[in-house]
């Protein structure tokens, strides 16, 4: 069985797990709700193991992980809690307590501004940035430039989720950062 074979089966195995919601929170928005995923103790595992595998590689090991707000968090502190390093939460406007970097971009339904902790990376360390989704690729580029210009080094970004229909991973991909999907929904 070759590798590509291998994580098909799990890409499938998640996506029977991801419960698609009409018309939220607008008319139009198919919302892909993670939730499901989470539930069930055996299918937590298999999704926080497809990160972990990965990134216990040692060319791909990262420094970091740093997680978006809110849905990032829920499994990029897992993950980096198993991969034994560091977790950096990138939140939305007005949450974080210390002096800030913040970023403003625009979403698939409406605008936000992210904030990163001014102390949280430092220079050269090496970021896995994790998010559940990517849309537009709004949220994911505005994090990478925050942990950019403390000097971090994002060599990946990782989410369950890649709508290719709203345009941000390719939007992500002219920006040279590559990105890890579990499961992509495409025209459904
Ligand atoms: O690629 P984009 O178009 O930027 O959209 C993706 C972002 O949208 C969702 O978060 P949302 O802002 O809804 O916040 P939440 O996680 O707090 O629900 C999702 O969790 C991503 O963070
Ligand atoms: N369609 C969608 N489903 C879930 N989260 C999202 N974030 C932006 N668009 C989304």
């Amino acid at each position: 069985m070759t590798a590509s074979t291998v994580q098909l089966d799990v890409s499938d195995f998640l996506r029977q797990h991801i419960r698609t919601v009409p018309d939220w929170p607008s008319t139009g928005v198919q919302f892909r709700d993670i939730t499901p995923l989470l539930q069930d103790p055996r299918v937590f595992r298999v999704l926080i193991d497809a990160f972990v595998h990965r990134y216990m590689a040692p060319g791909l090991r990262p420094d970091v992980v740093a997680g978006l707000d809110a849905r990032g968090f829920i499994i990029g502190a897992v993950v980096a809690y198993e991969l034994n390093v560091g977790f950096v939460p990138i939140r939305k406007k007005g949450k974080l307590p210390f002096t800030t970097v913040a970023e403003t971009y625009e979403l698939e339904y409406g605008s936000a501004t992210v904030e990163l902790h001014t102390d949280a990376i430092s220079n050269g360390q090496k970021v896995l940035l994790i998010d559940d989704l990517i849309a537009t690729g709004g949220t994911m580029i505005a994090g990478i430039k925050l942990l950019e210009r403390l000097g971090g080094i994002v060599t990946e970004c990782a989410v369950i989720v890649d709508l290719p229909e709203l345009g941000g991973s390719a939007k992500l991909a002219q920006t040279g950062k590559p990105l890890f999907k579990l499961v992509e929904f495409d025209g459904e």
